[in-house]
């Protein structure tokens, strides 16, 4: 089988767990997704919750993520979410310590080698340079750069703090140049999203600018508009 990649730049959705995002919300959102995605050319991916994985691929075509994935194999858990259901969800991946969902340097590894194993992507989140250099050696597909004290908020990474994105950029060049960086938290316009790509990143994560908005392909139109 060959090896999932996604086209950059890239725009990943995580859907958290907000209100907007549960049932008929995240239909909303995933079809407009697929609507500004055939518009504009540019690859948009979800991360829902897990039941919604399998029915947004069902009815959109979109890649998704999951916004976890526990670090155990199948067998006596309760209430755990193991690899293989995310993948026969139809999950091309999954995000790894989310700053709303950390986890310890061993279970991240854990995941991410679990994840290659399966063909499948990791995108883990990291929160400054200096953890985004330890998890880049451990050759996930992505990083995500989301400084947490911006997350959810007006003020864009892109805007309130340039720095770590080049600083992250270099940093994992410098470690392993085939991991990708992503950033995220804060991010709102075309503007935002292409200054992140012009600082070197490969696209973003982001939420609630799309998940709360009233016209979710709206705000993506204009996400995508300067790429
Ligand atoms: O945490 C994030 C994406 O995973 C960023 O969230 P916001 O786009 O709401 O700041």
């Amino acid at each position: 089988m060959k090896p999932t990649t996604l086209k950059t730049p890239l725009v990943l959705v995580n859907l958290k767990c907000y209100t907007e995002s549960i049932g008929n919300g995240a239909h909303r959102i995933a079809r407009a997704a697929r609507e500004v995605s055939d518009e504009s050319g540019i690859t948009i991916a979800l991360a829902p919750l897990y039941m919604d994985i399998h029915p947004i691929i069902h009815h959109y075509d979109i890649p998704v993520f999951a916004q976890h994935v526990d670090p155990v194999e199948p067998g006596a858990h309760t209430g755990r979410m193991p690899l293989p259901a995310i993948k026969s969800a139809g999950a091309i991946g999954s995000l790894v310590n989310h700053s709303e969902y950390r986890l310890s340097v061993a279970d991240i590894e854990k995941n991410v080698t679990a994840l290659r194993q399966a063909q499948m992507l990791s995108c883990v989140c990291s929160n400054n340079v200096a953890t985004t250099k330890a998890l880049a050696a451990l050759g996930p597909d992505y990083v995500a750069i989301e400084p947490p004290e911006l997350i959810g908020g007006k003020m864009s990474v892109s805007e309130a703090n340039p720095e770590i994105i080049t600083g992250s950029v270099d940093a994992v060049r410098n470690i392993n140049s085939s991991v990708k960086v992503l950033t995220g938290a804060g991010i709102h316009s075309g503007t935002c999203v292409k200054t992140a790509v012009e600082l070197g990143t490969e696209g973003v994560l982001l939420a609630s600018s799309v998940v709360k908005a009233e016209d979710p392909a709206a705000i993506l139109r204009d996400l995508v508009s300067l790429l």
